[in-house]
């Protein structure tokens, strides 16, 4: 990345800003390719209407005041500026709102694209990548802002060098006095943007809290426990400390602002005062025209004009332009695990095997897997169990390569995972996960983002198959039904149109999910039928066993009645493999399979004696 991760204030550089106005500007053309060049013509006509007329009238005034000289075609002159002056600023406003939006859409796609792109998982778990992706999320939407400072110097930089060269040709030290004076004022403004770009980044982890606990207090996921624990005013005060501590730290900056600009201002009056001062008797001792002081006085509140548009567009475009910083950063962040680009995952004939993997999730936590060897054999139906965090779900996210080992190989029929194409790779893998997903749409889409290719009747078999089609069927629009009701405001097609589910609900349909999946070579259970009642269970587990015949499937589950049909059962403890065998032969063995069996088995008895 261009950019640290740590959240310390920092002083952003000449060199990111660079690297970020290098690639706003890129952005901004290639998605506004036509409107560029007319918006530059315009800007250009508009920062040189209010000088002619500047020019026009000090003409008009020698000629009307000297009692010679034709000022009819001067007056249309200066009539054809006004319109220019009046007009102009409306229509670089539209091209200008037209190019940012433009450039803001094509920046957001390409936002979310370099986020997709990450092979893993580890760039999600990263705050620094978190607070990244919204700063970037807030650069990109602030693109059209970006555009009025470019705007904004362009103009300010023609205005400045037409107005100063008036004033030049009238007095040249009141030109040096007027510049002096405006010097300090672009130098501060620069700093201070900067120190306010360092301190929002150094303030962003209290707003990421801040968000957390919003979201904590009006989502609806919490809010029956909090409700019955009664914790939401202690949730409230947690979060209102938060922004407390960022309002701190932006006051003072507020403060630091204020008392430079007050000065700066104090300046730009004296000097313009002083200005006038001179004019005035440079007139009365006949050294300045009548023309020339109604010309020095536009110049003067001219130049400072410019100079005010020309500080506010450095100030406030170097501003977005540090925002856009995180855009940068996000979108030439290399990706968190390697990705091979060319290749292809074979079709599964041998088997998936971990060889000598070691794994931790950092450097400073402790190891999940200590020199894991195991196999999944083709065709073999194997369950994975183990006590609560001995590594089951982790093995899985191996698998699929949401992380790479630390150490050790995981083989795709002999082929090392890393060298396949992350999507070839995981197109040939179908899973419920333990933390599968509830998607806010509708019930087809659901199922549907199994497989974007699936016709409705497969995925209709799929729902079918997993015993959750009469359900969807009789939803108040069918498989069209949104299982949310997050979306009914707006939606004409009435208030009955959102549906929530149940839990063991949404297990089945994250099963059909799965399921739509057909013919991949792989499938993996993470406890595909926690949520579910006794016989739903079964009636999974039976379908389940269906399906495994004859493919290669994993299965994870704390219920052992439920994988003592698996050909293989592997035993997760310490980081390796404790136990293998099939159901009989652990039972017949007496280690610690047999013991969490018997203890599983005495409940149930225990339950039913
Ligand atoms: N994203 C993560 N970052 C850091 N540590 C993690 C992460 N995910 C899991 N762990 C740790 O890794 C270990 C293994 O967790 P894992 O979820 O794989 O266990 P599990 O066998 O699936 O447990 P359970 O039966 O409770 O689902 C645990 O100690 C857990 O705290």
């Amino acid at each position: 990345m261009t950019a640290p991760e740590d959240h310390g204030e920092r002083r952003f550089g000449a060199r990111a800003l660079r690297a970020s106005a290098a690639e706003a500007i890129a952005l901004i053309c290639r998605a506004a390719p036509v409107e560029v060049p007319v918006f530059l013509v315009m800007t250009v006509a508009g920062s040189a209407a209010p000088i002619a007329t500047a020019w026009l009238t000090k003409l008009v005034i020698d000629r009307l005041t000297g009692g010679h000289g034709e000022v009819g075609v001067l007056a249309l002159g200066l009539a054809a500026a006004g319109f220019a002056t009046a007009a102009l600023p409306a229509a670089v406003r539209y091209a200008r709102a037209q190019i940012g939006r433009a450039a803001s859409l094509a920046g957001t796609d390409r936002l979310f694209a370099a986020a997709e792109r990450q092979v893993g998982l580890r760039s999600f778990e990263d705050p620094a990548y978190q607070d990244r992706l919204r700063l970037a999320q807030d650069g990109v939407r602030r693109v059209p802002e970006i555009v009025d400072g470019f705007g904004g110097v362009l103009g300010g930089v023609l205005s400045l060098t037409g107005f100063l060269g008036s004033l030049l040709v009238l007095s040249p030290a009141m030109t040096g006095i007027v510049l002096a004076a405006a010097l300090p004022a672009i130098v501060a403004e620069t700093l201070l943007t900067r120190r306010r770009t360092a301190m929002e980044w150094s303030i962003e982890h209290h707003h990421r809290r801040e968000y957390f606990y919003g979201q904590l207090l009006t989502g609806t996921s919490a809010a029956t426990e909090i409700r019955l624990f009664g914790v939401g005013a202690f949730l409230r005060g947690r979060m209102m400390a938060e922004r407390r501590a960022a309002n701190a730290a932006d006051r003072r900056m507020d403060l630091r602002e204020l008392r430079t600009e007050g000065g700066l201002t104090a300046l730009g009056a004296a000097v313009a005062g002083a200005g006038l001062w001179w004019a005035v008797n440079a007139a009365r001792h006949g050294t300045l025209s009548v023309g020339d002081v109604a010309m020095f006085l536009a110049a003067v509140a001219g130049v400072q004009a410019a100079l005010a548009t020309l500080t506010n567009a450095v100030s406030g475009g170097q501003a977005r332009l540090l925002a856009f910083t995180h855009f940068v950063a996000v979108v030439r962040a290399p990706s968190d695990l390697p990705r091979a680009e060319t290749g292809d995952a074979p079709p599964l004939r041998r088997g998936i095997e971990f060889r000598d993997v070691w794994f931790r999730y950092g450097d400073d936590l402790p190891w999940v897997f200590t020199g894991l060897d195991l196999t999944i054999p083709h065709g073999h139906a194997v369950a994975l169990v183990g006590l609560n965090g001995a590594g089951k779900t982790t093995l899985v996210k191996l698998l699929c390569r949401m992380y790479d080992p630390t150490r050790g190989q995981i083989l795709w029929d002999g082929e090392d995972i890393r060298d396949i194409p992350p999507e070839k790779l995981r197109d040939r893998i179908s899973a419920v996960f333990q933390d599968h997903m509830n998607y806010e749409m509708s019930a087809r889409d659901n199922i549907a983002l199994g497989d974007l290719t699936a016709t409705d009747e497969r995925l209709e078999a799929a729902a079918r198959r997993a015993g959750v089609h009469d359900r969807l069927a009789a939803l108040p629009n069918g498989y069209a039904t949104p299982l949310t009701r997050m979306f009914a405001l707006g939606d004409d097609s009435g208030p009955a149109s959102g549906v929530v589910l149940s839990g063991g609900q949404w297990q089945r349909l994250a099963l059909a999910r799965a399921l739509v999946r057909e013919n991949r070579d792989l499938m993996i259970l993470d406890e595909p039928s926690s949520g579910l009642d006794p016989e739903a269970e079964h009636e999974v587990h039976t379908l389940m066993r269906e399906h495994r015949r004859g493919g290669t499937s994993l299965l994870i589950s704390h219920r052992l009645s439920a994988v003592r049909d698996a050909d293989r059962v592997i035993v997760l403890a310490d980081g390796r493999v404790a136990e293998e065998g099939t159901h009989d032969t652990l039972l017949a063995a007496d280690g610690g399979y047999a013991r969490l069996f018997r203890l599983q088995a005495g409940g149930y008895q225990e339950a039913t004696s």
